[in-house]
């Protein structure tokens, strides 16, 4: 891989490094928290608001809705102004959002909070990934285990939320509003995290240690399309395996084992959930096993084999189902935990947040179409308990989609990511 032109991040003590990625994490925890907080309240919303299940569909698709164009600007921004100055920004943003949601007397409110609170959460998201790139970026750098902690400390936050009406069972069982105060409570300590990031970045940033921001170059639209090919071939995994992965675990998957598989809700639940809990551990763990080996194009490769081979066991095979977990569990773990440090090494760290921003456009348009098509595909069929056969079409969309996804990782590897090539980087 080609390196790219630096600043010279080792020259920055690991501690800060270290303390900078516990800082992005914290702020991520946050806003993976609220991302998933409304899944907890949707029954209480129902009941005591009245809301529909369009309604509550709507307060997490207006989450991507505005994202297939302006997470883009929002790349933009993270390269002109600098992630810590963007990470505090965009959690000012999300807070705005979480307060907007929890305190709105009406859905319209709601909404607009949610609205609000997407626009914010993916450009941190972005953030967060530029930030880690622009400490660890280098040989020797464990820029992959650094992502991977980042992570999975985020993922730690998507499952809070699924065990807050657990942990919180009080503030549940007052009503709708109080888990979503909790909610706007974990979105302040993202920008306290934030806030202390942005201050202890600017030392060394000032020092010339980090990458410095575009500020002041005019932006060019035909800047967009002069990433290398290598590029083109993650940004199309990226869209096909986050569509699959996103679409049937977060969407289908539960009421698929309950239809297919026989089990019961609390059983499905539980099985769906073994795959985020992996990933709390297996993303760094896999990130370390990157950095140590100096490999990355391969890994991925594996990572995106697995996900149509666990999708053939679920669709034609009556093994057990821990077997097609444990091999969803090992792609979800193992691909976002390469994607992202190949992502930081094919493109110049200055571009990283647009190179970011370009890929998750695609990527948000991707999992808002593969949700809708997947949803056709089982009511046309009339997928149910009573007709299993009817969710035949929609894993077939899935399995051909994450073969999409396989070729482009080995079109990636062929390209740029055999040992000649990464040894190199
Ligand atoms: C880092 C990566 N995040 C994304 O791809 C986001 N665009 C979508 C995240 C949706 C849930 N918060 C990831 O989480 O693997």
């Amino acid at each position: 891989m080609t390196p790219t032109p630096h600043a010279s991040p080792a020259a920055v003590s690991r501690t800060r490094a270290w303390l900078v990625v516990l800082l992005v994490a914290l702020s991520g925890y946050g806003n993976y928290y609220c991302y998933d907080a409304i899944g907890p309240v949707a029954d209480l919303l129902q009941q005591q608001r009245g809301f529909s299940d369009a309604q509550i569909g709507l307060l997490n698709a207006i989450y991507s809705l505005p994202n297939v164009v302006l997470v883009l600007v929002g790349g933009l921004l993270v390269d002109r102004f600098g992630a810590a100055f963007m990470t505090l920004a965009t959690g000012l943003v999300c807070l705005a959002g979480a307060l907007f949601t929890a305190f709105s007397p009406d859905f319209t409110g709601m909404a607009l909070g949610r609205l609000l609170f997407g626009i914010g959460a993916e450009t941190m998201g972005i953030a967060s990934l530029a930030a880690v790139a622009d400490y660890f970026h280098g040989p020797g750098r464990n820029v992959a285990l650094a992502m991977g902690v980042t992570l999975a400390i985020g993922r730690i936050g998507s499952y809070s939320a699924d065990m807050s009406p657990t942990w919180f069972a009080t503030a549940y069982a007052q009503g709708w509003q109080p888990p979503l105060v909790i909610a706007a409570v974990m979105a302040v300590t993202s920008c306290v995290a934030a806030l202390v990031y942005w201050g202890i970045d600017r030392g060394p940033r000032r020092a010339g240690l980090l990458p410095t921001s575009r500020t002041g170059e005019p932006f060019v639209w035909r800047d967009l399309l002069h990433f290398g090919r290598a590029y083109w071939y993650l940004l199309v995994l990226c869209v096909l395996w986050y569509a699959v992965i996103l679409a049937f675990r977060s969407t289908f998957s539960i009421k698929y084992f309950q239809h297919v598989h026989g089990l019961d809700l609390a059983e499905a639940g539980e099985m769906n959930s073994y795959v985020f809990l992996a990933a709390v551990f297996a993303t760094p763990a896999f990130g370390w096993l990157c950095d140590r080996r100096g490999r990355y194009a391969p890994f991925l490769m594996f990572g995106a084999l697995l996900l149509p081979v666990a999708l053939a066991v679920l669709a034609l095979t009556p093994w057990s189902l821990w077997i097609a977990t444990a091999l969803i569990g090992i792609s979800y773990s193992l691909v976002p935990a390469v994607m992202w440090p190949l992502a930081s090494r094919l493109v110049a760290p200055q571009r990283l947040g647009t190179a970011i921003g370009l890929m998750w456009v695609v990527q948000n348009a991707g999992i808002g179409g593969a949700n809708v098509v997947a949803g056709w595909l089982n009511d046309r069929a009339g997928a149910s308990a009573t007709n299993p056969a009817g969710y035949d079409a929609m894993m077939a969309f899935f399995g051909a989609a994450s073969v999409g996804g396989l070729l482009c990782a080995v079109l990636l590897w062929w390209t740029a990511g055999r040992r000649q090539h990464e040894l190199r980087g």
